[in-house]
């Protein structure tokens, strides 16, 4: 089936790695594809159960359903849809495509090549991960011929105009900041999430990171704060790391629970579709994300964050966080660039004192941070989103 206005159709394949990221890309992207060009989109996924838990509404049992206009297939060897080949072919952070799907690539590609007129395969694309890095620019959009004699494209997404851009929906800077300006808002959405005692005074801190020592640290300095702070953890990783300091065990935490300590609460929140965890993110004064979607409309956003970077082999990572905060913290004053960077690498390196004596110090400048937030979107997405550069990427391919 083709859309109404656009006769193009994409297949979109994702296996989940572990955690929400691949699954969290792939369907911002499917989502923008199909709600900003019309195009209709195929999405199969490898683990409907994991993919539920960000979009709530999706009944894993089923082979085949639609949401947002997305078509949503279940991804189970051998697969359980007919796979038909549409325009184009995305696969998902290097994910390894179904026989069936290889071998029709092949046959129409070698049909193809016999007879002019044949229908052509898809045009096959690897979206890749996220990174600052400059090597990204001199990759993004090469092909990789494979042994079938079928080209495959490399997608990279990233920061500046040579690259594959950032995904970021038509005039969300416009929903949030209408969100943003009326305060009644935040306090709003922290009812209807189930979180009560929230003031329009405290600071608020969302945490979805991984396991970090450093939570505790940051939860310990709060408590003893001279103010108060509302810590909103979505159940998951993070709270693991506070198991010392909490009255009891993380298993028998359940979505509204709230521990008072000192002047922290710590509200455990259920975890929402991908629209209301933006709005979270909107609400809060300061989010902690990981990752690579949370990491980025974090950004979205407009507000200060730290970034718990997935961690790889021979501390890889650290180089790509310091590729993001470099370019984040080139219009920053020295003094402020130089404080939000060791924050962060103090977190991503679980140095606790360092962490909280940094933190400290970013609330003290943290207006300048602020404003910094507010203009970095409008730097860092370079006029063109990353669905618009794919779309046009396709035309020119
Ligand atoms: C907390 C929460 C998250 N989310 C979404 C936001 C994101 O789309 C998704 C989380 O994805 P990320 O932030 O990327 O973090 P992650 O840790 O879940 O995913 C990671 O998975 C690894 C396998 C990848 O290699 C990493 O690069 C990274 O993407 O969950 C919700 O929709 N609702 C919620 O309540």
């Amino acid at each position: 089936m083709t859309s109404q206005n656009n006769p193009e159709r994409w297949d979109i394949f994702c296996a989940v790695v572990d955690n929400y990221g691949d699954i969290g890309v792939t369907w911002r992207l499917a989502k923008q594809l199909s709600a900003k060009h019309r195009i209709a989109i195929t999405l199969w996924v490898d683990d409907l159960k994991s993919f539920s838990h960000i979009l709530p509404a999706l009944d894993p049992a089923l082979p085949s359903q639609i949401h947002f206009g997305v078509t949503i297939n279940q991804w189970s060897d051998p697969l359980p849809i007919l796979y038909q080949a549409g325009n184009v072919l995305i696969e998902a952070f290097a994910c390894e495509l179904p026989e069936q799907v290889k071998t029709r690539l092949i046959s129409m590609h070698q049909a193809s090549k016999l007879d002019p007129n044949a229908e052509r395969p898809p045009l096959w694309l690897n979206l890749e991960y996220l990174s600052a890095e400059s090597w990204v620019e001199g990759c993004h959009g090469l092909p990789s011929m494979q042994a079938s004699g079928l080209k495959k494209y490399f997608y990279f997404p990233g920061f500046t105009a040579k690259t594959g851009g950032l995904i970021c929906e038509n005039e969300l800077f416009e929903k949030r900041d209408a969100w943003q300006r009326e305060p009644q808002n935040r306090l709003d959405l922290f009812s209807s999430l189930g979180l009560s005692g929230i003031t329009a005074d405290d600071e608020v801190v969302s945490v979805f990171s991984y396991e970090s020592s450093t939570l505790q640290a940051l939860c310990e300095a709060w408590q003893n704060s001279e103010h108060t702070t509302h810590a909103l953890f979505p159940k998951g990783r993070s709270l693991n790391s506070l198991q010392p300091i909490l009255p009891c065990s993380v298993e028998t935490l359940t979505a509204g629970t709230q521990i008072k300590l000192g002047n922290l609460v710590i509200h455990i929140l259920p975890m929402t579709d991908q629209e209301g965890y933006d709005k979270l993110l909107w609400s809060c004064d300061f989010n902690i994300v990981r990752g690579e979607d949370s990491f980025l409309r974090a950004q979205w956003a407009a507000k200060p964050f730290i970034w718990h970077i997935y961690a790889q082999e021979d501390d890889y990572h650290l180089i790509k966080l310091d590729a993001f905060m470099q370019l984040y913290c080139n219009n920053l004053p020295p003094e402020l660039a130089k404080s939000w960077k060791a924050l962060n690498l103090a977190f991503n390196k679980e140095q606790q004192e360092l962490t909280v004596s940094h933190w400290q110090k970013l609330n003290l400048i943290g207006l300048p941070l602020l404003r910094h937030a507010k203009q970095w979107p409008i730097d860092a997405i370079n006029d063109v989103d990353l669905v618009s550069r794919l779309v046009q990427f396709v035309k020119n391919s």
